[in-house]
């Protein structure tokens, strides 16, 4: 009943995905939350939305398709500077949905939150500050909708994706309960150079809202949402970028996951793949063997003498991108210098010149939990991250990093359809999964973008 087959015909299973997208409700929602699009017949989908519309009922979490996307009241949202409605723009603009406000006009003190909670800034320095917020995310963070598998960030990647150049602590916004100062809501926000079409903007990018599983549907992700917009509004940024499984007004580019297995027998007994008619695991096993060695014998993980020139090449290729992050050198060693179990990086040196880096690979190392499983706890997913591919073809670029990553002991490769990717998906045997990652601007209105004009990746 699965519905990610993959599309190449040539692999054996189905995959469904960790993936970034939102649950839905007490009921502790979905991770692979826009997978279910396509379980649903469209057509019942949307008599389901019409239906919920009509009697008044509709669910107050926020949809996965677009067709119940067009039939819902965006409440919170209908407040908020972001394109209203699902109309595609078509005009090539790329500007502000509203000036930018003076200082004196912003409020000056936090958005009131009902008396049993205090807002709190998560220390991330401090280590217990750093488990708490684990612990938060570790348990009520983003899940798969059949509740098989939750994202599991640990304490170290969270500081690597909340602390980049120029992060703030009043950007880590906490929610306490006031009796026991147990943290229950968070939401973040870090400073990036986005360049939209022809336009650079300073905005920032906001990850990780979550509120706890016994406070969903309370309205508690708006207040989050308007107070992290007023401490980013205090510092002179008024535009921000950020992703989600679930539909809301108005996605700027939907990209669309893609996987590829390392390790078949374990991605089914997880059951985030499945066995397709006339597939046995042995054949599976020998369908997504990999190489034991990369095939450029150059290929090697990225150090400090080739940051330069890395920062260089992918600065470059990101230009030819509608939607792309600006980095400076600094930042780019950031996301990009490898950490163990949170980012690897790699680069190819030119054969006729060993000092010239001419391609790059990357990506970031997310474990899922696996719910309720006896055998499995953790399932090893990198998400391809950004690549370059300079003098080697995307295939076999890409291929050396599969071989990485197997070899790293990865169970998955997960990557999504935007920039390039494309030239490489089912050659490799990536099969495409059901899920879908809407990208979105705050404050920002502009014509709809392709996945493959996204030059985008967050964590
Ligand atoms: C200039 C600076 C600007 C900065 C801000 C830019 C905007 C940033 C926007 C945030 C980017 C986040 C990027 C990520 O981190 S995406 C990851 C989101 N997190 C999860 O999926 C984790 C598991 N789920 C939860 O923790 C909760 O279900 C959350 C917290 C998601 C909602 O809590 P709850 O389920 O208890 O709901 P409510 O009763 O409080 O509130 C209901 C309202 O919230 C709207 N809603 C639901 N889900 C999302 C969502 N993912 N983005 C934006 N809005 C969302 C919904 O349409 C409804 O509004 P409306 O339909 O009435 O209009």
């Amino acid at each position: 009943q699965g519905n990610s087959d993959n599309k190449d015909g040539a692999s054996g299973s189905q995959s469904k995905s960790p993936q970034q997208q939102q649950s839905s409700g007490a009921k502790g929602g979905s991770l692979a939350e826009s997978m279910n699009a396509l379980r649903v017949a469209p057509s019942s989908a949307a008599a389901a939305a019409a239906a919920a519309a009509a009697s008044g009922s509709a669910s107050t979490s926020a949809p996965r398709r677009l067709d119940e996307a067009k039939q819902r009241d965006y409440k919170f949202w209908a407040t908020q500077p972001v394109p209203q409605g699902f109309t595609t723009e078509s005009k090539p603009i790329s500007e502000p949905i509203e000036e930018d406000k003076p200082k004196d006009q912003i409020r000056q003190t936090p958005y009131d939150i009902p008396n049993m909670f205090d807002w709190s800034e998560v220390d991330l320095q401090n280590d217990a500050q750093l488990q708490e917020l684990y612990t938060l995310l570790n348990e009520n963070y983003v899940e798969d909708e059949d509740e098989l598998f939750r994202f599991d960030y640990s304490p170290a990647f969270l500081r690597w994706a909340l602390q980049p150049p120029g992060w703030r602590s009043d950007w880590h916004v906490g929610v306490r309960v006031r009796s026991n100062r147990k943290l229950v809501g968070f939401i973040s926000a870090i400073p990036a150079g986005i360049r939209v079409r022809d336009r650079r903007v300073e905005m920032v990018e906001i990850n990780f809202l979550c509120v706890h599983k016994r406070l969903r549907g309370k309205r508690v992700a708006p207040v989050l949402i308007k107070e992290i917009t007023r401490r980013v509004n205090l510092t002179g940024r008024f535009q921000a970028v950020y992703t989600g499984g679930v539909v809301l007004p108005k996605p700027v580019a939907t990209c669309r996951y893609y996987h590829r297995s390392l390790n078949p027998r374990k991605l089914v007994e997880c059951q985030f793949s499945s066995l397709q008619r006339n597939m046995t695991m042995a054949r599976a096993i020998k369908l997504y063997k990999l190489p034991d060695q990369p095939k450029n014998s150059s290929f090697q993980l990225m150090q400090p003498k080739h940051t330069k020139q890395a920062f260089q090449l992918l600065s470059k290729y990101l230009e030819s991108f509608q939607l792309a992050p600006v980095f400076d050198e600094k930042e780019f060693a950031h996301w990009f210098t490898p950490r163990e179990g949170i980012v690897q990086s790699f680069v190819c040196l030119d054969p006729t010149d060993s000092n010239r880096v001419s391609d790059f690979a990357s990506f970031y190392c997310l474990p899922s939990s696996v719910i309720n499983n006896p055998n499995h706890k953790t399932l090893f997913a990198a998400y391809c991250f950004y690549n370059v591919a300079g003098s080697m073809t995307w295939i076999d670029l890409m291929r050396d990093l599969l071989i990485q990553a197997k070899r790293t002991g990865f169970d998955v490769v997960n990557c999504l359809d935007l920039m390039e990717n494309k030239q490489f998906l089912s050659e490799l045997k990536f099969g495409a999964g059901d899920g879908y990652l809407h990208y979105y601007l705050y404050n920002w209105r502009c014509s709809d973008m392709k996945a493959e004009e996204v030059g985008l990746v967050l964590q």
